[in-house]
């Protein structure tokens, strides 16, 4: 069956996926570029070149969300969105997010070049801000679009003091964080969304398959845990004297492994991925350790029940220790489920193009999870090499990123 899959240029894609990562490049093939920095700022150039290069118009929202725009026959019909992130976290790869973005537009170039009609919009997105890197909550663009974002997220700061207000402000593009409620899409606007992306973990390779189909997606709780004790002298202070946070932090970061160890549907995972003592002297004992933790599972009862044994873990510790504590909550997003209509169109797609591609869950993260609250979401997985990712070793190799595309052009081809 001639579909317009047949018409995505894997070439094209890789390349443009390696030319991405040249920016906010770190050692030979590691990238960072965090949200509204200049490094970022410099990617979406490039990606938005690549947007009116497919025939789509290009502007960004109030959220920093960077849209391109293909019309179709009929301007009054819900829009067919794909979209997903090209920022990343720091010392990340190359593959994360970016390969969502640049399959996007890889379909609606395919569309434009075979002059193929349709009457639903199509628009491809790049989020502001997925990763949390540099203000500290994620999903950022895709919570705003919407209508989830408070005003105190505007307000997070960077470790340069500099709000998200003010980097959003002062980005350019036309971005206007005062407007931002004229940014925000409504139930009805958006027909489907469809969200590509390398696994980040290792089932895909592990089972020898090429893409994936994404039924679910874990949920990420996110704290910032800070234990305050007395510093002192690291030479004179008995140990039976000390109210040392530092070691208080690792007994509780051991409990807190040892109770997702303790998970044996072996979806709940925790990572202590942050953690700072003050004034931090190698000679002095700290006075203050604050420590990130990030705690996820596909079941929502499971991953608080959890949370409530880590914070009686916390404050049984520091009574023991004599320490002072404080548990402050990040960011808490729930565990979503993929539409079914959407993972059977999916399912569809890559029969029809004899891939054999197996349903799964997504540990990770996405911006499809927000996207789910106001309308039907879909995900497609493309292997990952070893299930690295986070890591410059991150790597996916051209031709399954190309059937992850053909499986994406494919379903949006039902669609649009
Ligand atoms: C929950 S906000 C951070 C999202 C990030 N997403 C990915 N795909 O790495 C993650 O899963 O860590
Ligand atoms: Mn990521």
């Amino acid at each position: 069956m001639k579909t317009l899959s047949y018409r995505v240029d894997q070439d094209r894609i890789f390349q443009r996926v390696l030319e991405l990562a040249e920016i906010g490049k770190v050692g030979e093939t590691g990238t960072q570029r965090f949200a509204l920095t200049e490094e970022d700022k410099e990617a979406q150039l490039l990606v938005s070149s690549w947007m009116k290069e497919a025939g789509m118009c290009v502007w960004h929202d109030h959220f920093g969300n960077l849209i391109g725009r293909k019309e179709g026959s009929d301007p009054r019909l819900p829009v067919v969105m794909i979209g997903s992130h090209i920022d990343t976290v720091p010392n990340g790869g190359r593959f994360d997010g970016t390969v969502g973005v640049i399959g996007g537009i890889e379909v609606v170039q395919a569309i434009h070049e075979a002059g193929i009609a349709h009457r639903h919009p199509i628009e491809v997105v790049a989020f502001c801000d997925e990763e949390g890197s540099r203000f500290s909550d994620g999903l950022f663009g895709s919570r705003g679009m919407i209508g989830k974002v408070s005003k105190e997220d505007f307000l997070l700061k960077d470790e340069a003091g500099v709000t998200r207000y003010e980097a959003l402000k002062s980005f350019g593009f036309g971005m206007n964080p005062d407007e931002f409620k004229k940014s925000v899409r409504k139930k009805g606007e958006i027909k489907v969304f469809l969200e590509m992306h390398i696994e980040q973990g290792p089932y895909l390779e592990q089972y020898k398959k090429p893409v994936g189909i994404v039924k679910g997606i874990a949920g990420p709780a996110w704290l910032k845990v800070q234990l305050r004790g007395e510093a002192g002298h690291a030479g004179t202070v008995p140990m039976s004297l000390r109210r040392d946070p530092m070691t208080g932090a690792a007994e509780i970061i051991k409990k807190i492994e040892d109770i997702c160890k303790g998970d044996t549907t072996g979806t709940m995972v925790g990572t202590v991925g942050v953690i700072e003592a003050f004034p931090g002297g190698r000679n002095v004992i700290p006075e203050s350790v604050v420590f990130t933790l990030d705690l996820r599972d596909i079941d929502l009862e499971r991953r608080n029940r959890a949370l409530q044994e880590i914070e009686a873990e916390i404050r049984e510790v520091c009574n023991e220790r004599d320490l002072n504590f404080h548990v402050g909550k990040l960011q808490e997003i729930d565990p979503v489920h993929c539409s079914a209509e959407v993972v059977q169109s999916l399912e569809a797609s890559s029969r029809e193009l004899n891939i054999d591609a197996p349903v799964m869950i997504s540990g990770a993260g996405h911006d499809a999870m927000f996207m789910a609250e106001i309308t039907e979401m879909g995900m497609i997985f493309v292997r990952c090499r070893g299930g690295i990712s986070h890591n410059p070793k991150e790597w996916a190799n051209r031709e399954d990123i190309a059937k992850g595309t053909q499986v994406l052009a494919r379903t949006v081809e039902k669609y649009i």
